[in-house]
């Protein structure tokens, strides 16, 4: 087990023994104008989805270090305040490791938007966010942001990796977990 998951103090015994691989997903948020910066995904896992932006958390970083890192490398925004708002676990029939995305949204940063080899950066209203072309289940806990409210998520997927057969998503005090 990674000793950075978290996924285990909400997990029962069995979903804890599955391995955990960590991502992060980032928001940067234009509070003035309310909007959210978002990048339609060019390549690989979720091509041709808008998402925030994230990706695999290196075994030599911290969560919220990988969460900057993919931020600068798939926007050229540096986040200067995140704030951790979300915990999300997959769990996808037939695969016995489960993703672990941990959510953030960033409140300020520095730098220019730019296009990446991975990401087109494109601003949406963040009443008004493109959900048929995003990922089943951001539809789900994307009113827990505009709430305000902290969450975690868990969802059960089909092969197709698209399908939810079942969720669990609840608003959570802390993400802190201690
Ligand atoms: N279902 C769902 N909802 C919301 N967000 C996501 C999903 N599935 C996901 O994979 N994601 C997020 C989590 C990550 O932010 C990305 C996926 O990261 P990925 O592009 O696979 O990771 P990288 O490390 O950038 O990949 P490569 O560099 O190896 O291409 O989507």
């Amino acid at each position: 087990m990674d000793s950075r998951s978290v996924a285990h103090h909400i997990e029962d015994s069995d979903h804890q023994a599955m391995a955990h691989r960590l991502y992060t997903l980032v928001f940067p948020l234009d509070s003035d104008n309310n909007r959210v910066l978002l990048g339609l995904k060019k390549r690989g896992f979720g091509c041709n989805k808008f998402n925030g932006f994230g990706g695999k958390v290196e075994a030599t970083e911290t969560i919220a270090e990988g969460a900057v890192r993919e931020l600068v490398e798939e926007s050229g925004l540096v986040a200067t305040s995140m704030q951790n708002c979300g915990l999300l676990l997959f769990y996808f029939e037939n695969d016995p490791v489960a993703m672990e995305v941990h959510v953030y949204l960033a409140h300020t940063y520095e730098g220019t938007v730019i296009e990446s080899d991975e990401m087109r950066p494109q601003w949406f209203d963040i009443h008004d966010m493109p959900f048929s072309q995003m990922w089943a289940d951001d539809s789900r806990w994307w009113p827990f942001v505009l709430r305000g409210e902290k969450f975690v998520g868990q969802f059960w997927l089909k092969a197709d990796q698209a399908t939810i057969t079942r969720e669990h998503l609840y608003a959570v005090e802390s993400l802190g977990f201690v």
